[in-house]
């Protein structure tokens, strides 16, 4: 079997088109999944590996950690005093694991490094991995000790494979519901130190993926893995994966089912590591966006927040930004499958968020912001509070106008706004420009980061915090996944009682000048 390999056309920034809206799920997803493995008695980690592995900082009461307390008590500082908190799954929830691999062909180390060090643990029993995820990295072992494969080495710079990915889909509509999880199949991802597919070490390359397929391919005895790809990562720097990704063998398609639609996910794509705990998430966030409302989707990796909000809210409009290229491609495929009666004007922009912000704000009803843990930059928190203020002065210059809107000059962002312009529904980016976000919905991974962008937002009262959310989406860890979201505006009751005590002080006024 030949490996077949792969070539990536990025020559456009910007993706666009026009789709046709499905009814919303009638039923909730928790229907769907299988009840979490850890649904027992304990949520203690009881992992062999716990203190030589990095991966996790905590041991006991996973399913509530210790950080959910703190988040009760800032959130009720913000007027907000029911968060909840949803446990999720608290064992072999990792669906995405990138592992270094380091040591040498008889004895190789596949894991994570340890604390504060470049030593890499192996962790063949991982709690946290899905259990298809620590089979496919058996055979990748034995693959590595058979084929004598050399594991990079840092400090020389040599060796050939550095890293590998694993990805696991869940989709497959042939096994009842409630067998897909633990079926999932693994996407590999091989992190190769050589520049390309033709390479003097390509050889070794494919004789590892055909190993690889032998053992846990489809026709395998137990069928594991779903394909294997090669990533090409020459640099020294600790840059993990390299820009050339090819396929070697199996299904180039990577879907999964969520948030009510199917998503197409490259590797090269980000795409969040709790499966099951980013459904939960999404069928919340989904009832807080108003039905038919324009979306803008920052930090949008593949879209799969934007395009799960235009299939299951029938939106208007949804466009996506995204800094990496490389997301464009699953964006692309998912809309391709996406129900002809869907109906949202749907786009998908490569640019950084933070450059001109309130061009992509201005026009949208509700924006949708999921950064990395670092959170959102300052000129982005900027153009958000001068959104909310504009819109509160009724006599103001035009929020176009204030924002300076106008004055972008770049070509690719305007080739990109230009792009977001739509046919269809009578609706035009024209017709729409001055609309102010009414909502924010804001979610985070980067708990202190969040304190402060949420301070921040709410700070001069252009924005308060309606409702918040809190999942476990990193068991093990210590830090938690935050849906918050917030409305445009003081909170109404603040508003109430000052004019409440202005009617009070108005009256005393009054009686004291009789
Ligand atoms: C936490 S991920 C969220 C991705 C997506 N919302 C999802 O759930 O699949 C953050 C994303 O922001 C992207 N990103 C980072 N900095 C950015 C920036 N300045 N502008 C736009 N996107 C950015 C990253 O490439 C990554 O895809």
């Amino acid at each position: 079997m030949s490996p077949h390999l792969l070539s990536f056309s990025m020559s456009y920034p910007v993706f666009t088109c026009r789709v046709s809206a499905i009814s919303p799920p009638r039923s909730s997803p928790s229907c769907a999944l299988p009840p979490p493995l850890s649904s027992g008695s304990s949520s203690a980690l009881q992992c062999p590996h716990f203190e030589a592995c990095s991966g996790c900082s905590h041991e006991l009461h996973l399913h509530r950690p210790v950080v959910v307390d703190e988040a009760t008590d800032f959130f009720k500082s913000m007027g907000v005093s029911d968060f909840t908190f949803d446990s999720c799954r608290v064992r072999e929830w990792r669906c995405r694991a990138k592992l270094a691999v380091r040591g040498s062909p008889l004895n190789p180390l596949i894991g994570l490094y340890e604390e504060g060090t470049h030593n890499v643990v192996d962790i063949p029993q991982c709690k946290a991995h899905h259990p298809n995820i620590n089979a496919t990295v058996e055979i990748l072992r034995r693959g590595i000790k058979q084929l004598n494969i050399e594991p990079y080495d840092e400090d020389q710079g040599t060796g050939d494979l550095r890293y590998v990915l694993m990805a696991v889909t869940t989709y497959n509509t042939s096994l009842p519901s409630s067998e897909r999880y633990i079926n999932g199949r693994v996407q590999v991802s091989l992190v190769w130190n050589s520049r390309n597919e033709n390479s003097p070490s390509a050889k070794k390359l494919n004789e590892l993926a055909l190993f690889l397929w032998r053992n846990g391919g489809s026709k395998s005895e137990v069928p594991l893995i779903h394909s294997v790809w090669a990533n090409f990562q020459t640099s020294t720097n600790n840059v993990i994966f390299g820009n050339r990704w090819r396929l070697l063998l199996g299904d180039r398609e990577f879907w999964e089912h969520i948030g009510g639609i199917d998503i197409s996910l490259d590797p090269s794509s980000f795409a969040q590591a709790n499966t099951q705990a980013f459904e939960s998430l999404l069928w919340k966030l989904q009832k807080y966006v108003p039905y038919g409302a324009s979306v803008t989707d920052l930090y949008a990796g593949a879209g799969v927040i934007g395009l799960s909000l235009a299939a299951t809210r029938k939106c208007r409009s949804v466009k996506c930004v995204e800094i990496n290229k490389d997301s464009k491609q699953s964006f692309e495929k998912t809309v391709e499958r996406f129900p002809k009666s869907v109906d949202s004007s749907i786009s998908w922009h490569q640019a950084d968020a933070s450059i001109k912000p309130s061009s992509w704000l201005m026009g949208s009803d509700v924006i949708v912001v999921d950064p990395p843990r670092k959170g959102l930059e300052p000129s982005l928190i900027d153009a958000l509070q001068m959104i909310a203020l504009v819109g509160r002065k009724e006599k103001s210059p035009s929020p176009e106008g204030y924002l300076n809107v106008k004055e972008e000059k770049r070509p690719w962002i305007l080739r990109a706004r230009e792009a977001s312009v739509h046919a269809g529904k009578g609706w035009t980016l024209q017709s729409n420009k001055e609309l102010i976000p009414e909502i924010l919905i804001y979610i985070s991974c980067g708990w202190e980061s969040f304190k402060e962008d949420c301070k921040a937002l709410v700070s001069s009262k252009a924005w308060h915090v309606q409702k918040a959310h809190g999942f476990n989406f990193f068991p093990g860890t210590g830090s938690i996944e935050v849906l918050a979201i917030f409305k445009r505006g003081p909170r109404e009751q603040l508003k109430k009682k000052k004019t409440e005590k202005k009617r009070k002080k108005r009256l005393h006024d009054k009686k004291s000048c009789q």
